[in-house]
């Protein structure tokens, strides 16, 4: 063998190893990943080609979820349309996600409508006072009365979710659907600019009228120049004035709803809210230090919080990294859903979870067990828990005691509990009787 024919085969030899050594790195990185795929991200069931599990829903979705978590465990995957979702159904996996790993579960996924899993005229009006201050007669106030139409239109073009927001690519197919929505949102636009306008001409640093008052504040805290406080933050304290109304009015509406269909179908339940609201509070207006006075009204409002759950999902949140949960590997950019009707209803937690119990809530002495109020997980937890819980069961106590001290209400019909699933999880509606108490 001459020389050269030994340095071709060393040649050959070195580029040979060379392949198997890319060929071995290919082959372990697509096991690795099949794996991951397989093994270490969550399970889940089958879907559909581009719909995703959308069609697998039903017209409840968040008992279809807990349903599927009995097969595939507490976090599993599906796909929401385009998106890439896990389905959270205990607490443990939502206290994991919110709490210890928070600042990784707790973006929003950039929906289409932005504000998608978010009537009476009064509740209306005062989330609007809050907003924009209440020395005005909002009854009457032209304003006030187009935001609770807008509210209306709002919660009827949106339904029972968008699906532009499951499929973006669909606004192309269904243009209808985009263009009503983005009309509703523009005459929110339009009313909430003019209350702002009319609040930065008007704004006095030493009298903090309201929310937007403490919004233009906190603006000027974060020394904007005039140009950016003009633009940037008018278009900040815009889109925080709207999350505030679109997520406090539909939702203390509907779960009012619900507590007075609760307490016209338990009436024992409601014979004793209103024997303790006789006792201590007799005829005169209630007032909101009561609230600590009535432990039994307390227990059955959070009662029905729990069952009734009016966002038995929560808002979808979305992970800013990839990040581990328990063993899953979870994407960055995956939707999460945290289905807390899952946690109303386990029984791990509560005691024949689907019956109706106020005294759950209280302890051995009759007064309201805050550690158990504690683990209705209604209102989310972590970060993005919501920020209106304390003003929303403000409202609700107020509301509850006033009408029932007032009012003796029966019901006409046999009511029906299964709720219909749209934007907040509604009553079926009702009929009542009302006479006013002598
Ligand atoms: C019974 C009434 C209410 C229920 C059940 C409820 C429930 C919720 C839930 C589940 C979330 C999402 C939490 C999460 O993403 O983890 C949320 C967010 C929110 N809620 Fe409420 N809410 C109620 C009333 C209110 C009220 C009265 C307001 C304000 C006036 C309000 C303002 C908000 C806002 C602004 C967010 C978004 C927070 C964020 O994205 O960081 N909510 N609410």
């Amino acid at each position: 063998m001459d020389e050269f024919q030994v340095s071709n085969y060393e040649g050959i030899g070195i580029s040979c190893f060379i392949l198997i050594f890319v060929v071995t790195l290919v082959l372990v990185n697509f096991f690795q990943t099949l794996w991951n795929d397989l093994y270490l991200s969550p399970p889940g069931p089958w879907g559909f080609p581009i719909f995703g599990h959308l069609p697998l829903l039903g017209r409840n979705p968040a008992k279809t979820l807990l349903n599927i978590s009995k097969t595939y465990g507490d976090v599993f995957k599906i796909r929401m349309g385009s998106w890439p979702t896990i389905v959270l159904n205990s607490r443990e996996a939502i206290r994991e996600a919110l709490m210890d790993k928070g600042e990784v579960f707790s973006d929003r996924p950039a929906f289409y409508t932005g504000i998608s899993y978010y009537n009476m005229k009064r509740i209306g009006c005062i989330i609007y006072q809050l907003c924009f201050g209440s020395a005005r007669n909002y009854r009457e106030d032209k304003n006030c009365l187009q935001f609770i139409e807008n509210n209306r239109v709002f919660v009827e073009t949106a339904g029972s979710g968008n699906p532009l927001d499951a499929m973006p690519w669909l606004r192309f197919v269904m243009p209808w659907k985009a263009i009503r929505f983005q009309k509703v949102i523009a005459l929110y636009k339009t009313v909430f600019s003019s209350e702002v306008n009319e609040h930065v001409k008007s704004y006095d640093h030493n009298n903090h009228r309201d929310i937007t008052d403490g919004l233009i504040f906190a603006a000027e805290q974060y020394g904007n120049s005039p140009e950016l406080y003009n633009k940037i933050t008018k278009e900040e304290i815009l889109s925080s004035l709207s999350d505030f109304m679109a997520a406090g009015f539909e939702t203390v509406l509907t779960t009012l709803e619900w507590i007075i269909l609760y307490l016209l179908y338990h009436n024992d339940v409601q014979r004793r809210v209103q024997e303790e609201i006789y006792s201590v509070i007799g005829d005169r207006k209630p007032k909101l230090t009561d609230k600590g006075k009535l432990p039994f009204t307390e227990a059955t409002i959070l009662e029905v919080i729990r069952v009734a759950n009016v966002v038995p999902m929560a808002i979808p949140h979305s992970t800013t990294t990839d990040t581990l949960l328990g063993n899953h590997k979870i994407k960055k950019g995956t939707v999460v859903f945290c289905n807390t009707y899952a946690t109303a209803m386990d029984p791990k937690l509560w005691t024949n979870p689907e019956k109706f119990t106020p005294e759950r809530f209280l302890d051995n002495d009759n007064q309201l067990n805050q550690q158990k109020a504690d683990e209705v997980l209604t209102f989310g937890i972590g970060r993005r828990r919501c920020p209106g819980e304390f003003l929303a069961k403000m409202e609700l106590f107020l509301f509850v005691v006033n009408i029932f001290q007032r009012f003796e209400i029966e019901l006409c019909l046999e009511p029906d509990f299964e709720p219909i699933f749209g934007l907040t999880c509604n009553p079926v509606s009702y009929q009542i009787k009302v006479s006013e108490r002598c």
